[in-house]
């Protein structure tokens, strides 16, 4: 379903986990800061509306979408945090480095989401005009941020369950080493 058929905005708190007890790490590019405010004040509205305290979200800046990444990285490895938000704006120019921000950046993101253990939500813009950011940060089909805030919500929760009950997880899954659950230790598992 395209954005255009889904106001952005829109979750019920109702059947949401509780995250007073969670901390976000929210790293936001400084390109098209119009935008990436807009989406950054919706991210931070959805996390306060849903109870998480203002000092339990972690704010750094970086100068654009590509250094979300390593930003993202350093975030998570140095921040006791339960997910990441990486926020950016990449709008089509005149030439390909669109192509290639966009497509660095998501494998960035993919790759962090695959080689950690903190979810690292998406929430990069990769749209052909302003004004199509300007209807995804705040305008007429909602805001990207507030749909990263609820799904860094969902995903941090997914984490702290899969965490409580790993000791019932498949054995062949963790003896294959197909999960780490930990830190980047395999589970020792006790015969
Ligand atoms: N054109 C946009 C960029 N380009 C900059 C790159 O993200 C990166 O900062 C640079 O290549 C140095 O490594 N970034 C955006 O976030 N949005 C754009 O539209
Ligand atoms: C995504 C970009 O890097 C792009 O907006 C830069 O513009 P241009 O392709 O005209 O150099």
């Amino acid at each position: 379903m395209a954005t255009i058929n889904k106001n952005l905005s829109v979750y019920d708190k109702s059947a949401l986990p509780s995250a007073k007890d969670f901390r976000f790490g929210v790293v936001v590019s400084e390109w098209n800061e119009n935008i990436t405010e807009g989406l950054y004040k919706g991210a931070e509205e959805a996390l306060l509306d849903n109870e998480v305290p203002a000092e339990n979200i972690i704010r750094w800046n970086v100068p654009g979408s590509f250094e979300l990444i390593y930003g993202a990285k350093k975030m998570l490895q140095t921040q006791k945090v339960d997910a990441v938000i990486a926020i950016g704006c990449v709008i089509q120019g005149q030439t390909k480095h669109f192509d290639f921000v966009c497509e660095g950046v998501t494998q960035g993101i993919k790759d962090l989401n695959v080689q950690t253990d903190i979810p690292v939500i998406f929430c990069v813009l990769t749209d052909n005009t302003m004004q199509q950011s300007i209807d995804r940060s705040g305008g007429i089909h909602g805001n990207k941020g507030t749909e990263a805030a609820i799904a860094a919500i969902k995903m941090a929760y997914i984490r702290q369950q899969a965490s409580l009950t790993h000791g019932f997880a498949s054995q062949n899954l963790l003896t294959s080493g197909a999960i780490q659950l930990d830190e980047g230790t395999p589970l020792e598992l006790k015969e």
